[in-house]
Parts: structure tokens; sequence; C-alpha cells
């Protein structure tokens, strides 16, 4: 893992906290500095806490306790919503379902792909879970097959479940709306720049639970990749178990801080910036010896939009990185490999 490219890897033996207290600030010199201080993390890191996000802690405590329900659950109440019987890889994936399948730089073959050590829950975008749109809204085009269709464990199986995970995720996205704006800033385009691009924008998030890992078990709770979208938001619980990798090849921890969640630059957003703000490598290995529960969500543009590096981050010396390409291909492309298999 020493090879990766600098855009995928963290200048720091640390990971910086930013303090989001003028997010939504009137004043757009405080939105300015804000966003300064964003560009500085995302270039050097591509990982930060942020404290004083707005999300509020009972929310997030209820999010975590509904995981912990959810996983408590018999297997065979769970397997009902196994994500193989989804087209759109929503659902349950077991102990080992998940394939570390490497990096673009360094990837695995599928026939040497192991499984992981952790099992997940996973739902995507649904009308229901976005403020803006009217409960009787019904989806577009889904030109991916990502859209919609989450498998949803009944209410007489958990009780209230639903509820307060879509609660969660419309808190989250409205929340990733607004830091969009800050990342326009950071980057020198209009603050509204994203904006036409997030109506309903490519969403993922899932619940993780990383049984401890004992001495000797080589697998890890998540391999080394890096996430796809445009940025993740993720509520860690109290256990340890991030590593995020830095220029030297080091693996440095990025344990839970207690107020504070973790943001990420995913792909996308990095390829916009061409590259510049760093997708940086991490994966997952819980040595605590409690068992871990960990909540991603997955921030990117709508499926059907584009994914374009920004003129004003190119120049002759410095080409564009990739061409243009739909943000609902590249997602699918790596939840096909992710996922090994089963095809969605
Ligand atoms: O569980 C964590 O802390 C990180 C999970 C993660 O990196 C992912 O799901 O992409
Ligand atoms: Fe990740």
């Amino acid at each position: 893992m020493d090879q990766a490219e600098p855009s995928q890897t963290a200048n720091c033996d640390q990971i910086p906290i930013v303090d989001l207290s003028y997010l939504c600030s009137p004043n757009i010199e405080e939105r300015q500095r804000l966003a300064q201080t964003i560009y500085d993390a995302c270039t050097q890191v591509g990982f930060f806490y942020i404290k004083n996000h707005g999300i509020p802690d009972k929310m997030i405590n209820g999010i975590h306790d509904a995981a912990e329900r959810f996983f408590a659950l018999p297997e065979k109440q769970k397997m009902d919503l196994y994500i193989g019987n989804s087209q759109k890889f929503r659902g349950y994936s077991p102990l080992e379902g998940e394939k570390t399948t490497g990096t673009d730089d360094d990837p695995i073959s599928a026939e040497e792909a192991t499984g992981v050590l952790s099992e997940a829950f996973d739902i995507g975008y649904e009308i229901a879970l976005d403020f803006r749109k009217s409960p009787s809204a019904t989806l577009g085009p889904d030109t991916y097959g990502l859209y919609g269709d989450n498998q949803w464990p009944d209410e007489s199986t958990l009780a209230g479940f639903k509820e307060t995970y879509i609660e969660y995720c419309a808190t989250v996205l409205e929340f990733c709306r607004q830091l969009m704006r800050i990342f326009a800033l950071a980057l020198d385009v209009p603050e509204d720049y994203f904006d036409s691009k997030i109506q309903t924008p490519g969403v993922t998030s899932r619940m993780m639970h990383y049984p401890a890992q004992t001495v000797g078990e080589t697998r890890e709770g998540l391999g080394a990749h890096t996430d796809w979208e445009c940025f993740t938001i993720l509520s860690q619980g109290k256990v340890p178990g991030l590593q995020v990798l830095n220029h030297r090849g080091e693996w440095i921890l990025a344990p839970p801080i207690p107020g504070t969640l973790v943001v990420n630059i995913a792909d996308c957003l990095s390829t916009w910036t061409n590259k510049k703000f760093k997708s940086t490598i991490h994966r997952v290995t819980n040595m605590s010896g409690e068992e871990r529960y960990s909540i991603p969500f997955f921030f990117g543009i709508d499926y059907d939009a584009t994914v374009s590096v920004l003129d004003n981050h190119t120049s002759v010396d410095n080409p564009p990185c990739r061409a243009p390409f739909k943000a609902g291909e590249w997602v699918r492309e790596k939840m096909s490999k992710a996922y090994v298999g089963y095809e969605g």
C-alpha cells in the first residue's frame, strides 16, 4: 500500500477537526473562511472531523441503537432482506458477503478477493428520505438502476426502525446539500454551482457491524478502499477501528471523537477538482475487543448528472485527469465489483 498515488494518501499524521459553526452564516466572509479551512483539509488530508455540525446527538444515538437492534436479529430474519435479492445492491450483506477488491491502482482480482469481517445493511435514495420532495412525488427515470426499492424490515420485526433511519438520512442529506455549497466556494466556483446537480442525489447509507477481531485474524473489517461518490459523512459510534493511509504508507488512526462526525472526500468530488481534493484510502480493523457499529452516509450528485473536471482546475500542464462520466455509471460499476458473487 505504499505505492498509492498522492491523491489517495493523507499528507499528515493526524486528522484535522473543522468547526462548522459558520456553515450557514449569512456573512459570506465567514463562509469563505470556513471554505478555506475545508480546502486545506481536502487538499492535504481528504479526511476531517466536523464539530458543531447541527445533527442532533439524540438522532445519532437513535440510529446507532437501531443498528444494534438490526444486527441482533436472528440471521434468518436478516437474510430475508439479503442484498443478493436486490437488483440495486440494497439490503443485508452477511459476514464476508462483501469482498475486498482493492483500489484502482492496486486492484485485487475477483479470484483472490477475500471476504470482509463485517456485516452490513444498505439503503439508497428514496423519496421519503428527501425533505425537499413531497411525499406524493415519484422517482424519475432510473437509468442506472440505483434509486428506490429499499428492502426494509417489517414493523413487527423492528418497530420504528425504518422511520428512525429515514429521518436520520433525510437530515444528513439536507446537511450534505449545504456542505456542497461550501465545497463550491472552496473550489472557487459560484456557491450554487452544484445545486442543480443534487436534486435527486445519488445517496447510499449503510449500517455496519464489525465483530471484535481476534489476534491472528488476517481478514480485515473492511479492506483498503476509497469511497466512490462525492463525500461521506461517517458516524463511528464509540469504538475505534477506522484507519487512514498517509503519504509515508502508514495507517493512521481516526478514532471516534465525542461530538464529531467524520467527513471524507470520495472519487467523484476528487475528479471534479482534478484530484486536488484527495480521495484518501482507508480501511477498518476492529482490534478493540468490542463490537463496533458505524453508519456511513455516501453523498453523490444525481446519478444522471455528469462528473466533469472543473475548468478552473486545469491548465496546459495539468489537463483533466478523466473524461466526463455519468455519476450513476461510475457508482454502479464500483458496486458490482465490491459485491462479488452477484450482479445486482
Ligand atoms: O466503518 C467505518 O468506520 C468506515 C466504513 C467505510 O469506510 C465504508 O463503508 O466505506
Ligand atoms: Fe469507506
